[in-house]
């Protein structure tokens, strides 16, 4: 089914409007990572709420309890459900996004206002937290509605909505929900959803769109080693006691080397080595050095082979390093012992690794290596969150129609691609519900999710709301099993 005409032209002649309302979601700072911030994430459910019902959509806000963070008891965001067409000649397709965000701080080193939606007329590019991960793509579907509502048009398929606030950190309560709510058989909200569909990544490139059919799971750590009762003069303790500090720099040295490889024992030996046919796959993808290194701001690629660098984000565990909460940060010198300090890190998961088959090797890694510093310090490993890796099934009618949908608006076929992110909740559909689940990214690879001054150029915008409309028209041409 072609995509009706006047709906594309709804798009680019609204497309001052369509910024607008993302410039309102991206002014509430719906950070959900940071107790502070938590009324935002709250703020930001009720205004997503609110468009969905303005364009006729059935919605529920379903609250998912409450959580520690930092110490405190917190209640956690609402996931913001909503239902439109009950066609049963239609495809019923479910719709998933995030309404929360990464911290940001101007001093964080942004050249613009992080909760303000900036554009720069020269290059169209759209800077402002959740630009492109995920308020840009969220409110993609919203601007679909509102073409459709306002058109007096009915939608190809039946939609139902899942939005969730607390995916950037772990997405608590979301998969109890599910899997309470998928048991409610007839009952439940997910009732008929032949496929879902999840705007929440990125092209490989700044030219190909793409049409990505894994993701990476993710293991996130917190080691806290501790000592002294409070923290402590350098000049009197030091070369006097066991310092946290000194411990915890040892072992965070000792999980990764400088080329990426992760130290271990047993992390990066579980997963096989990709065979000849494999390793052309990602030979023949648009990707260059370069385009890493435009994404990164700097030439720092581990590798000069473009398999090898595509492979370690796409098919390969990685660990990183995130920061060491309790040390001295600020300026100046400060002559002190951190009393206790947090390091955090994690790993992102490839088949056939789980958080369970990977927290146990790690936490006794940690142990054993503490065990030989000999320090009279005392350790504590944490998992704070995790979720497993993903790999879809790309030869099926609802990548077959993504891909009609990005030759017809893009005038050109899309990559295949894996992402090196995470999305937990990707699994929990694709198991509690047993469809089919496809990521249709809508931002470029360097548009700067979680880094500083993130951004979506405005023709992604606008081409990616065409796109996710497109899409549903391909699905709705497709005939009702
Ligand atoms: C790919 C997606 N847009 C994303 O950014 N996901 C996060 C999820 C996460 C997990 N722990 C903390 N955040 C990511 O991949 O970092
Ligand atoms: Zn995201
Ligand atoms: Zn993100």
């Amino acid at each position: 089914m072609a995509t009706p005409l006047d709906f594309l032209d709804f798009v680019d002649t609204n497309k001052d409007r369509f910024i607008q309302r993302l410039a309102q979601a991206v002014e509430i700072p719906s950070v959900s990572g940071d107790p502070a911030h938590r009324h935002d994430v709250f703020r930001m459910a009720s205004f997503l709420e609110s468009q969905l019902k303005q364009y006729g959509v059935e919605t529920k806000l379903v609250d998912l309890g409450t959580h520690t963070m930092e110490g405190e008891s917190l209640k956690l965001p609402p996931a913001v459900l909503g239902r439109i067409g009950d066609d049963k000649s239609k495809k019923t397709i479910l719709i998933y996004g995030h309404f929360d965000v990464q911290p940001a701080q101007l001093s964080d080193g942004w050249d613009f206002p992080p909760f303000q939606l900036t554009r720069d007329e020269k290059t169209g590019r759209l800077y402002g937290r959740g630009s492109s991960d995920d308020k840009g793509p969220v409110l993609g579907w919203v601007n679909v509605l509102d073409a459709h509502h306002t058109l007096k048009k009915p939608l190809p398929v039946n939609i139902r909505f899942c939005f969730e606030g607390m995916e950037e950190t772990g997405s608590e309560g979301l998969d109890e929900f599910i899997l309470a709510e998928v048991k409610k058989g007839k009952d439940s909200w997910f009732d008929g959803v032949d496929a879902v569909c999840i705007s929440d990544n990125y092209w490989l490139n700044t030219r190909t769109p793409a049409l990505t059919y894994g993701l990476r799971g993710i293991s996130y750590y917190k080691v806290v080693v501790s000592g002294p009762a409070r923290d402590l003069h350098s000049g009197v303790f030091g070369r006097m006691v066991h310092e946290p500090m000194t411990d915890l720099i040892a072992l965070m040295s000792k999980l990764v080397d400088p080329k990426g490889n992760i130290l271990i024992p047993g992390v990066d030996e579980m997963v096989p080595p990709p065979d000849e046919e494999e390793r052309k796959l990602y030979r023949n993808l648009d990707y260059t050095l370069e385009d890493v290194e435009v994404s990164a701001g700097a030439k720092i690629t581990l590798s000069d082979d473009k398999a090898s660098i595509l492979m370690g984000r796409m098919r390969s565990p990685s660990l990183s390093l995130h920061g060491i909460e309790g040390a001295f940060y600020g300026a100046g010198g400060k002559t002190v012992i951190p009393a206790k300090v947090a390091g955090k890190f994690s790993i992102r998961l490839v088949p056939p690794q789980t958080p369970g088959n990977v927290d146990p090797l790690v936490i006794k890694y940690l142990q054993d290596e503490f065990a030989k510093l000999g320090s009279k310090n005392t350790i504590n490993v944490e998992n704070m969150h995790g979720g497993k890796p993903w790999v879809e099934d790309y030869k099926h009618w609802s990548y077959e129609a993504a891909h009609r949908a990005t030759e017809a608006v893009y005038n050109q076929a899309p990559d295949y691609t894996r992402e090196g992110g995470s999305i937990p909740v990707t699994l929990t559909f694709a198991e509690a519900l047993g469809v089919n689940v496809l990521l249709l990214p809508m931002g470029r690879g360097d548009d700067g999710a979680h880094s500083t001054n993130e951004k979506l150029d405005t023709s992604n915008f606008i081409q990616g709301t065409k796109l996710l409309g497109s899409y549903l028209y391909e699905v709705g041409a497709g005939k009702k099993a």
